[in-house]
């Protein structure tokens, strides 16, 4: 039997392409640590995201193409994605330990941002990443309900605050230190304050993904925090409704101003799905978010139909992901996560912008 050539097994694996970046997994610098041993290959499989279902079949793809190499009779490979940190605004206090900043924000306020936010960072979690939220929505923060979590943080050190966990991810939020049911009296430059606390005090660890849930709104309170927090990019949530309306532009606008990427939009309660026969219907208008997408220029991350079981689920503290992972609605928020880790991988490393001088205006 022929013995196989290294070069011989590069050129198999150069020809496995991951669809969503759309080159070769060595190009793309996913084959590592690669050894033949007479008729024995291994190597690792790690791409710069985590391995959400997708990313995992070109993992796969890439084994059976050096296992079709001639002469190879064993092939031994490692999956684990390798999570890099990105590009953030110069100018904003970094987090240490933590690689990916992740703002998701609402043009207006009742459109499931937060309940996105939470399944895209279980999302995360559930493909194997390192994952945080924190919850910056002064006017509303639902996160600890979301997650059936409260009471005020802990700290073992008198400085530093520690995250609370649930659900394998740690969360922190302005609702652990104010109560949910307390009217939000508290001026501008107060919570401010407190926000800057959560996000420089509270002892993350290492994270791969730190998802922040905006404040609804493209106001002076979304604008200041953008730039106080090191935003890798931003996530916009709108229902068809919104973008009908051109409303989710703003969002993007917001981002702009302070020099922010857009990874892209979800669409919110858009879809339904029966519940009798899991057929998906379009009951707005098709293709909106796609279409708007395709003219502002920015990913389309998917569509999250309108349904009760998330809405439960959320509202119960037992979030889709994590309650229904099987279900065709955790699958969603699955790609929706893994569309999200690829727009950030696609970023590409040491590529940092300018932060921007920049004046603010009334909404
Ligand atoms: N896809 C969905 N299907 C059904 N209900 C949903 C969906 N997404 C969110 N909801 C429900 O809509 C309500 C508002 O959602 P959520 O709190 O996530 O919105 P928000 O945009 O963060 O709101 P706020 O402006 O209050 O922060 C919640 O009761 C939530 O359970």
């Amino acid at each position: 039997m022929a013995t196989p050539t290294e070069e011989a097994i590069w050129e198999a694996l150069r020809q496995v392409e991951d669809p969503d970046f759309e080159k070769d997994v060595v190009s793309l610098g996913f084959i590592q640590d690669l050894e033949l041993k007479k008729n024995k290959v291994s190597f690792t499989f790690g791409p710069d995201t985590p391995l959400c279902p997708g990313r995992k079949e070109v993992g796969e793809k890439a084994r059976a193409a050096v296992e079709a190499v001639e002469g190879v009779k064993k092939v031994d490979v490692t999956m684990e994605g390798r999570i890099r940190a990105h590009k953030v605004q110069q100018g904003v206090q970094l987090m240490e330990g933590v690689k990916n900043v992740i703002a998701v924000a609402s043009g207006k306020g009742g459109v499931g941002k937060s309940t996105t936010a939470v399944n895209l960072a279980l999302g995360l979690a559930a493909c194997g990443a390192k994952v945080g939220i924190l919850d910056a929505d002064i006017y509303g923060p639902s996160i600890p309900r979301m997650l059936g979590v409260s009471g005020k943080p802990t700290s073992k050190d008198g400085k530093t605050l520690e995250p609370k966990e649930a659900y394998g991810l740690k969360a922190m939020s302005i609702g652990f230190l104010i109560d949910e049911e307390t009217p939000m009296v508290w001026r501008g430059p107060m919570v401010m304050q407190a926000l800057e606390q959560l996000l420089g005090d509270t002892n993350w660890g290492e994270l791969d993904y730190l998802v922040v849930d905006l404040p609804p709104g493209t106001g002076d309170t979304q604008l200041t925090l953008s730039q106080k927090v090191p935003l890798t990019g931003s996530v916009i949530v709108s229902t068809p409704q919104d973008i009908a309306l051109l409303d989710a532009r703003r969002g993007f606008q917001m981002f702009e101003k302070v020099g922010v990427p857009s990874l892209g939009i979800v669409e919110n309660m858009s879809l339904f799905i029966c519940p009798n026969c899991g057929e998906e219907t379009d009951i707005f208008s098709h293709g909106g978010g796609q279409q708007f997408a395709d003219d502002y220029g920015v990913e389309f991350l998917g569509s999250v139909p309108l349904d009760a079981g998330i809405r439960e689920q959320a509202d119960t503290g037992h979030p889709t992901v994590a309650a229904a992972p099987d279900s065709r609605q955790a699958e969603i928020y699955q790609t929706i996560a893994n569309a999200v880790a690829v727009e950030i991988a696609k970023q590409g490393e040491d590529h940092t912008h300018k932060f921007p001088n920049i004046s603010i205006q009334a909404d």
